[in-house]
């Protein structure tokens, strides 16, 4: 199965030196566009591979599935997640998902197995209001800025692992503030001599796969929103049916060894292509992937954009012509390759005589 998401985030038009919903195609080669890399461009790849495919005469020996689904962005819970629990789904009796990666900025494609889970935090403190000019100990100000100072301690030490090589983006624990949410609001700004009850602040977090989860959550409790400290906290995107881990606790990761035919496969077939595969990663993001990897079927994230800096979700969004063609080319070779692999069992009959 082919799969793509069709939504993508939005875009601050006049921040684009091109309209991000133009797909412009500039005078060096470059397509601008909102989606050129995340992931209009393998939507449109799969399509002109299996085309080309089919213009030569090419025979599959399995079904090959092209899926487009929407809200991705949004979590998927009405798009991939619906659809990975669907009797359509099931009745396709998929072998193998592939999904998006990332660009790489080296000449090596990028391929990811698994995929940090998302937990989106809300920390909550509440105190005495009081008088601008007054020093007092538990201000919800106060209470909230000793857990974002403790929050920061634990950010760098994550950043400090990957700014000396010793960890991948996708193998720490990444935590960013995404909001803050305090003052009293008056018709010219806010108040400024009344320090506020309530101090909210937002933080996106992303848990790799084989994160000890409940020190984390141990953590949340107990530093980053005591209740002693008259804090509080909620989690979104957590404890949710795809959290990261199946039923009996074990991280969702595709395998990339012998017992994985479906990676073999790739890496030939990339190569056949010309292509060069860097070592498999885990997906620094999040992506529908999750909700197949969580019925235990083997995902792929891929996206062949080589030679390319990661632009996903940021201004001047943009992949190379050159690139994008490439790309058709080596899908054409992964499709030509999977929809020839007939699986064998010990005895030598296929899967589906058995
Ligand atoms: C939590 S669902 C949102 C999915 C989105 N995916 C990407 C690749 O940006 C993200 O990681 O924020
Ligand atoms: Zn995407
Ligand atoms: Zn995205």
């Amino acid at each position: 199965m082919l799969y793509s998401h069709t939504d993508v985030v939005p875009a601050e038009h006049d921040k684009w030196v091109h309209h991000p919903f133009e797909g412009h195609l500039d005078s060096v080669g470059r397509i601008y566009a909102r989606g050129s890399q995340d992931m209009k461009c393998v939507g449109m790849q799969y399509l002109e591979a299996v085309r080309r495919l089919k213009g030569w005469g090419f025979q599959p020996k399995r079904n090959v599935y092209l899926v487009f689904a929407p809200d991705e962005e949004i979590g998927g819970h009405d798009g991939a997640e619906k659809f990975s629990l669907s009797e359509v789904f099931q009745g396709l009796n998929v072998g193998i998902v592939l999904d998006e990666g990332l660009a790489s900025p080296d000449e090596h494609y990028r391929a990811f197995y698994g995929e940090r889970s998302p937990w989106w935090l809300v920390i909550k403190a509440v105190g005495a209001p009081g008088h601008g000019s007054k020093l007092y100990d538990n201000s919800a100000m106060e209470n909230l800025l000793k857990s974002i100072e403790s929050i920061r301690r634990y950010r760098a030490s994550q950043f400090d692992l990957i700014k000396a090589g010793l960890k991948a983006d996708g193998d720490v624990v990444s935590i960013n503030l995404a909001f803050l949410k305090a003052g009293t609001p008056s018709p010219t700004g806010f108040v400024m001599n009344l320090q506020p009850s309530e101090a909210e602040a937002g933080f996106d977090i992303r848990v790799p796969p084989t994160a000890d989860a409940e020190s984390l959550e141990r953590r949340i409790a107990e530093e980053w929103a005591p209740s002693w400290r008259n804090m509080s906290f909620r989690l979104g995107q957590f404890k949710q049916k795809v959290s990261g881990h199946d039923a009996s606790g074990k991280p969702l990761v595709t395998k990339t060894d012998s017992s994985n035919p479906w990676w073999a496969l790739l890496e030939n077939a990339v190569q056949e292509a010309g292509g060069k595969l860097g070592k498999p990663e885990i997906f620094p993001a999040s992506t529908d992937a999750r909700y197949f990897r969580n019925l235990g079927l083997p995902a792929i994230g891929f996206s062949p954009m080589a030679n390319t800096p990661i632009l996903l979700h940021d201004h001047n969004e943009y992949l190379h012509k050159d690139e994008y063609l490439k790309g058709i080319k080596i899908y054409e070779s992964i499709i030509k390759a999977y929809a020839s692999f007939v699986e064998h069992g010990s005895d030598g009959r296929t899967k589906d005589e058995l």
